[in-house]
């Protein structure tokens, strides 16, 4: 079992990869990927290998252009007590002096302490596709990251809770996590998330403006399928540049650097374009006569 909901019938596993934390299906009649967290017994935390195959099975999915909606979620129930989770953040038991340790065997395997699941969450804000963060449970420390930095939250009714223990445990997400979560719901609130340590329920997290939908723990998985098929029933060039749009006055150059790639692809696909790099190849002048000066 993937887990407990999980349908069978409406996904196939993507076998080139061989992941030991992770699970990754690509449904069978739409073009929506399901990433997930595969640690329940000790409530999705992540360990380096983990980001890796996180960012591993990420780049996959943004190389498939048939794919428009990428779902990160976390299997369950835990067999030990049947807890639910999304993601706990970092495995505290592999945590080393300078970052999260490789346990040795594992294929990226360095002596360094990471802390790279914040090159997963850049490539989350910056892949072309929407992605959507599945809650069936626990979302913490850095796993609320993960939840903050995706485009849309759906959650349990049941199950999702959300806490950030970071300074609990001397860790700080101060960049993304904390700082966009204060553009989602208010400085004020964000510091509270943060500076208190409260336990949200998922309906507290909705009207907090974090999360965009609850439903009941049995519907989440059926749902967050729906929303890939409504996803990627849309135009795909309509969506990449209004996610970038979203990011781009929160991103500063970057934002602006990663809109205006897009729009260069665009400018690319014109005539006029064509033109200026034919000129260019058949050693003549480019003759941009017939194109309007557009207003
Ligand atoms: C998540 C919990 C609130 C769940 O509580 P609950 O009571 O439901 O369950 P248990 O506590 O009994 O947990 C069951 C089982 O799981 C183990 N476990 C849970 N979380 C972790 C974890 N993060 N690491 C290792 N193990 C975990 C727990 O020990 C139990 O095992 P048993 O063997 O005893 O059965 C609660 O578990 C909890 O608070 N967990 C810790 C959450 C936490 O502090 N996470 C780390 C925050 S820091 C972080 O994630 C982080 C990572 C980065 O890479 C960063 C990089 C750069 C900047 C910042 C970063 C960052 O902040």
């Amino acid at each position: 079992m993937v887990s407990e909901h999980f349908d069978p019938e409406r996904w196939e596993s993507i076998d080139e990869f061989d992941f030991r934390d992770l699970t990754y299906h690509r449904a069978v009649d739409s073009g929506t990927v399901r990433i997930a967290f595969d640690r329940p017994a000790v409530r999705n935390a992540f360990r380096p290998g983990t980001v890796d195959e996180l960012y591993d099975a990420l780049q996959h999915a943004k190389r498939q252009t048939d794919v428009g909606c990428i779902l990160l979620t976390g299997n369950g129930p835990s067999p030990e007590d049947g807890g639910w989770a999304f993601c706990s953040g970092g495995d505290q038991t592999i945590r080393g002096e300078d970052g999260y340790q490789y346990e040795g065997d594992e294929e990226r395997a360095s002596e360094q302490g990471r802390l790279h699941i914040l090159e997963v969450q850049r490539l989350i804000r910056h892949v072309p596709k929407v992605v959507v963060c599945v809650v069936p449970g626990w979302a913490v420390g850095g796993g609320h990251s993960l939840h903050v930095v995706c485009d849309l939250t759906l959650a349990s009714e049941d199950h999702a809770k959300f806490l950030q223990t970071d300074p609990d445990v001397a860790s700080y997400d101060a960049g993304f996590g904390s700082a966009y979560l204060a553009k989602q719901i208010g400085q004020k609130k964000a510091r509270e998330v943060f500076f208190l340590g409260k336990t949200y329920s998922a309906e507290e997290a909705e009207d907090m403006g974090m999360v965009n939908e609850v439903v009941p723990h049995e519907e989440l998985e059926e749902t967050a399928l729906e929303w890939g098929e409504r996803i990627n029933a849309k135009s795909p060039t309509a969506m990449r540049m209004l996610k970038y749009g979203f990011n781009m006055a929160d991103d500063g150059l970057v934002g602006q650097q990663v809109f205006a790639g897009e729009a260069t692809r665009l400018g690319y696909m014109t005539d006029e374009a064509r033109e200026g790099r034919d000129a260019f190849v058949e050693g003549r002048e480019p003759d941009f006569s017939e194109f309007p000066w557009q207003y």
